[in-house]
């Protein structure tokens, strides 16, 4: 799918345009037939309960996974076919914790750094930028293992981003966290949409993560239920808010993170 620049009228690749795609664990389908595709430079969140598919979504979009049924594509490259253009567009942040604890922050993201060919300056320059725009210059040196989960979570924002991707994608990042922490990594990323114009993929289960500007894609048991802008989806199940649309849409309560 194409999205019309309203500046000039060229037409640009979608950030993220998934087209068809299915996925089987043996016999079991987790996915069947997903199409969606997010527009570049906003914030779009993959909504789903437990089991609806999200991570084996990410997966295939990642290449984990091979895609055997369907289409992926990231920036117009098709994942499959030129994997290594896609991912280069691609940040990825885990739900399970991928820092090394025995190591420092800096440690932890000037290997990284270097994983992507990043030389030794050019690293530091970018990685003291990235800890500023999350407020974590002053953690440089210290041991991962000394910082809370959400500040661990931070730093694996930025390892995601040291290689410029437009694209960044979370797979469930404030699980496990307190009400302030998640509220804080929230406010984070989307401050990274508004300022650097990144596209961000955020799946979650937690329906008190959609705001009213963002765009929305619900998976549930493995098919999308609806897509589109928050008011789109809301006005197009006939509800008067994203909670009742999820309820309309799936006949299940929503999952809420607030007590
Ligand atoms: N490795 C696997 N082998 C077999 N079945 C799997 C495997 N991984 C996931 N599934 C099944 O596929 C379906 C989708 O799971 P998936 O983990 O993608 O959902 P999810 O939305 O990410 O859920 P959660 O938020 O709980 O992680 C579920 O029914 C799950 O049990």
């Amino acid at each position: 799918m194409q999205h019309v620049n309203a500046n000039d009228g060229v037409s640009l690749p979608a950030a993220l345009d998934v087209s068809k795609v299915s996925h089987f664990y043996g016999k079991q389908q987790a996915l069947s037939g997903v199409s969606f595709s997010i527009a570049a430079g906003h914030f779009t969140v993959l909504l789903g309960l437990n089991g609806a598919g999200k991570t084996t979504l990410l997966s295939l979009i990642s290449h984990l996974y091979n895609t055997r049924q369907g289409s992926i594509r990231i920036f117009g490259h098709d994942i499959s076919r030129e994997p290594g253009e896609a991912l280069r567009r691609l940040g990825i942040v885990f739900q399970a914790r991928t820092l090394d604890l025995d190591l420092s922050v800096y440690q932890n993201l000037s290997y990284h750094a270097s994983l992507h060919g990043i030389g030794r300056e050019q690293a530091m320059e970018r990685i003291k930028t990235l800890l500023a725009q999350v407020n974590m210059s002053d953690r440089l040196y210290d041991k991962a293992r000394s910082l809370s989960g959400g500040q661990m979570r931070r730093i694996e924002i930025v390892r995601a981003l040291l290689h410029r991707p437009p694209l960044l994608l979370l797979d469930e990042a404030t699980v496990g966290l307190d009400i302030q922490s998640r509220a804080e990594i929230l406010a984070t990323i989307r401050e990274l949409v508004a300022a650097d114009g990144i596209s961000v993929f955020w799946a979650t289960h937690l329906i008190d993560e959609v705001e009213e500007g963002d765009n929305v894609v619900i998976l549930h048991k493995g098919r999308v239920l609806a897509d589109g802008t928050v008011d789109d989806v809301v006005r197009s199940a006939g509800t008067d808010g994203i909670r009742q649309a999820f309820v309309a849409l799936t006949g299940l309560a929503p999952a809420e993170g607030a007590p």
